[in-house]
Order: C-alpha cells, then structure tokens, then sequence
C-alpha cells in the first residue's frame, strides 16, 4: 500500500500557498552584487517557483496569496494564469502593500546568494478570510510554505488552511523554506514551523532547515534519522532531507530510507532554484503513484536542468524534457 493517498475526486490535483513574489537575477554573473547594473526580472518566491514547476508538469493547480495592487502584483497574476494554473485564491492586497523582491547575486556557480526586499509585503497580509474551505476541498494535495508563518494574519492563514486540509484529507506538504528576513527571532520559526510540520504528511527541508525547527527543544543532534523519527512519530509519512549538490534522503513511515541519485550538473549557472524544482517534480511523482526512488530520481533531474538556467520559474522543465535529462545520463 502506498505511504500516501491522494483522493482522486478532486476536481484540482495542487493548491501552493505563500509567496507571490519577483526574483531579479543578475544579468553580468560572476560578480559580486555591487558591480551588477542589470538584472532580469522573472516571477519567483519558492510556493510560487514549485506551483509553476508542477503546473509545467501538467497537473492542475491553484494558488491561496495576495499580491501588491501595482504592476507588479499584475504582472505576477498574469503570468500565473498564463502557466495555467488557477488564480481565483490570489487576492490582491489594497493596504498598499509590495510585493517582495528577491536580488540574486551569481559570483559563481557554487556561490550564489539572494538578498531579499521583504518590508510591508503582500504575501504576508494573507488573512483566514482568503482561505476558502470549498477551495481547499477541491484539491489533492496543498504545499504549505514555511515563510508563510513569519507574521500574522498570513501565520492565522496558514494554520486554517492546514486543518481544513486535515478535515478534508487533502495531503498537507510541508516546505520549511527558511528565510531570515521577516521572522523576528530564530526561536519564533522553529515554534511555529515545528507547529505546522506535527500537522504535514510530507515534509521537505534542508540540514539547517531542520536544525531550526529543533534548536528551541535541547541540543542539535544533527542527525538524519532521528530527525525523520521525531516527525514521523507525528502525522508525517515522509520527511525529506535535502543535502544541497550531495543529494537528498527520503526517511518514511514503515522505518526506509532512500538516497537520492544526483544528476551532476554540466554547466552551473547558479544553485537556486535547485530545491524547488525538486520538490515540483517529487511531488508530480507521489502524485503519479511513482515510488520514493523514482520521485527522488525525477526532483533531481529536474533540479539539475534548473540550475543550469538563469531563472527559477521560467526554466521548469516539462515531464519530457526531464526524462530526456535522465535518459542522456544514462
Ligand atoms: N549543482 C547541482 N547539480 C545537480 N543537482 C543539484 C545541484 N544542486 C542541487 N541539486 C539537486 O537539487 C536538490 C535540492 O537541492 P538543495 O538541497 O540545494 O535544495 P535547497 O537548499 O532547497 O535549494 P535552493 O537553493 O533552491 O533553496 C538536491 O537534492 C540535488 O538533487
Ligand atoms: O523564494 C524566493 O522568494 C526566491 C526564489 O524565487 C529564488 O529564486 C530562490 O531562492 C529559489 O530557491
């Protein structure tokens, strides 16, 4: 019997939740930030990235968000409706909010770094008002980021949006998505991020992701398996270990574990974008009935296609074009 089951009733197979946001990546790489004059803009922020990536892999999917009311909160909506995915959750936000932005910096292709304009964003003013139960139990699965819960109303938001998912059995993942700008202490994200994860059916997350969500409860232990054991001992079937260009490892419910292949990237041209398209492609694995191997296998092909590309979301590769990936490797 498969670890999860996704009912298939539902009229949307992916709701993202969280950021709505623009990354603008340098267009002279391999230099610091401070001597970079162009960048070009694209629709980012991770929720956003992985949504893109599973709607480019032909499922249906929606998004719950707000966006600025300005050119760029319309230039984010458009494009999302464009990609094909459902946009009748994404509010747009008439505080005079912004929408945050994300300066990547390329100075090679091991060091990348991202500085984040996150004052006053729309994302966060997401309220319990804008998460619609009908729209909730429509869909198989519900991708929940971690940055969501950096302030209130979004944090409200996003802790109804869980237990609806629960009440309907739709499939609650989890991606810890640590960014420092916006939380106000380290304590505040392992709390409400270890919060959410008891409630999540998979989640993802790299080795300090979840060195957060435990440093608030006694000393880092720093060890794989036992941070797989004290979430699976919750309502998680899979927790997800990511380990950046060494791989990942997947720690399920029945006491497995599975370590993913790599796809060694020819020709880096920056390392974000890495995990999302994972997580995008892992899911439209699980989704498809694939084991964990073959899940793990298809997140880091895609991944590696991405990191080879000078966007996030615009590069989300189709099913065809990540098997063609695997099969050259072969
Ligand atoms: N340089 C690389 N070449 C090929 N595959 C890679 C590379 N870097 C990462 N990956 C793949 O992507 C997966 C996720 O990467 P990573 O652990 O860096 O996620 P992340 O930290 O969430 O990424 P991001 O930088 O997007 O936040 C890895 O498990 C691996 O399969
Ligand atoms: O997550 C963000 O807000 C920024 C992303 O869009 C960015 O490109 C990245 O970091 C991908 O992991």
């Amino acid at each position: 019997m498969s670890l999860i089951t996704f009912e298939q009733d539902r009229p949307m197979d992916f709701i993202g939740l969280g950021r709505l946001c623009i990354d603008l990546n340098a267009n002279e790489i391999h230099r610091p930030m401070e001597e970079t004059r162009t960048f070009t803009k694209y629709v980012g922020g991770s929720p956003a990235n992985i949504t893109i990536a599973i709607a480019q892999l032909g499922l249906k999917a929606g998004f719950i968000g707000r966006v600025s009311d300005d050119q760029h909160g319309r230039f984010i909506t458009h494009y999302l409706t464009e990609k094909g995915i459902d946009t009748s959750s994404v509010i747009t936000d008439k505080s005079g909010s912004v929408t945050g932005l994300a300066f990547t910096e390329i100075k090679s292709p091991t060091d990348c770094s991202i500085l984040m304009y996150r004052d006053n964003v729309a994302d966060l003013k997401l309220e319990t008002g804008d998460v619609s139960e009908e729209y909730i139990r429509n869909a198989k699965a519900i991708m929940i980021s971690g940055t969501a819960l950096a302030k209130s109303p979004s944090r409200e938001a996003v802790f109804k949006a869980v237990e609806l998912a629960r009440k309907h059995k739709v499939v609650v993942f989890f991606d810890i998505d640590y960014r420092p700008w916006t939380w106000t202490s380290k304590d505040e994200v392992g709390i409400y991020c270890s919060l959410i994860a008891e409630k999540s059916d998979v989640i993802l997350g790299g080795r300090e992701e979840f060195d957060l969500l435990e440093a608030p409860f006694g000393p880092l232990e720093k060890d794989d398996r036992k941070t797989a054991d004290r979430w699976l001992a919750h309502q998680a079937k899979i927790v997800l270990v990511k380990h950046g260009g060494d791989g990942s490892i997947a720690f399920t419910k029945d006491g497995q574990s599975f370590k993913g292949k790599i796809f060694p990237a020819r020709n880096v041209v920056k390392t974000f974008g890495a995990g999302d398209s994972f997580a995008g492609a892992f899911i439209y694995g699980m989704m498809q009935g694939w084991n964990i191997d073959r899940c793990q296998e298809f997140g880091a092909a895609s991944a590696s296609i991405v990191v080879q590309s000078h966007s996030c979301s615009d590069a989300m590769p189709t099913a065809e074009q990540i098997q063609e990936h695997i099969d050259s490797y072969k």
